[in-house]
């Protein structure tokens, strides 16, 4: 088999459980350098999604294969998965330039190799002014892009986004827009990000994915959400039918 047409991430069969709520069997894949949008309502199990993936949740059945391998048996600093969390997540006692340069710190990186990187990713993203600031002093969309450099520093395969624009204003998220673009061709990682924004997802993703109560009920190309032959529960989701 030739080794490019592997996929990047492969989810197989997967099941998991958390109280009452369970994900059932889920499969899709994605691939290198592809934009993978999922939608759905609230606590249909997006995040439940992203975090297995990145091999943080263990699935009662099924698997996730990472470049190939079960991602539970690639150990946690091997993993180069970039991960941006819904609240961001920084560490709220370390400066922005020590929550972008930490990974790199754990990997043993020299303090002249780690202060070069983060200026230079800093300076990327437009965020060399705020790095001497902590988590608590940025504004949302500063906190954002301190977030978004954490997770990208080690140059990752594929970046993971939780609602990444669900709290910015409307011009803010016009610039994210671009910039996701941007980093995705630059840095030439997979994307996968989950929303309730449909226009978003559209805009950005090269596949939609729709989950709804812990089902995946299908993957399509971004521009045929609206054509495809839906089940009445998707279109009633999507709102389709309902124009006067
Ligand atoms: N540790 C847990 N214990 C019990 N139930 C949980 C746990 N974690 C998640 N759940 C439930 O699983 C469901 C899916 O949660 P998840 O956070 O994945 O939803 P989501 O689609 O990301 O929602 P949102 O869009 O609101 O962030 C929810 O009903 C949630 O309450």
């Amino acid at each position: 088999m030739e080794k490019s047409k592997e996929p990047l991430v492969d989810v197989r069969g997967l099941n998991l459980s958390r109280g009452d709520f369970c994900l059932e069997d889920i499969h899709f894949t994605v691939h290198a350098g592809e934009i993978l949008a999922i939608i759905g309502k609230t606590g249909a199990g997006k995040t439940m999604i992203l975090e297995t993936i990145a091999g943080f949740s263990t699935p009662s059945s099924g698997d996730v294969r990472y470049k190939g391998v079960d991602i539970q048996k690639i150990p946690l600093h091997a993993r180069n998965i970039g991960y941006l969390y819904q609240d961001y997540s920084l560490f709220p006692h370390l400066t922005a330039e020590a929550n972008i340069g930490y990974s790199l710190k754990m990997r043993g990186l020299s303090k002249k190799e780690i202060r070069e990187q983060v200026e230079e990713i800093a300076s990327r993203f437009g965020i060399t002014h705020v790095l001497g600031q902590y988590p608590g002093t940025l504004s949302g969309g500063e906190g954002q892009r301190v977030a978004l450099a954490r997770a990208l520093i080690t140059r990752p395969p594929l970046l993971l986004l939780d609602e990444p624009f669900s709290a910015l204003d409307p011009v803010t998220k016009q610039g994210f827009y671009r910039m996701l673009r941007e980093i995705q061709q630059d840095f030439g990682c997979a994307v996968v990000f989950v929303t309730h924004d449909f226009i978003e997802a559209e805009v950005l993703a090269n596949r939609i994915g729709v989950l709804l109560g812990g089902r995946l009920c299908g993957i399509v190309p971004s521009q045929g959400l609206y054509t495809e032959n839906w089940s009445p529960e998707v279109q009633a989701f999507l709102g389709m039918g309902m124009e006067a």
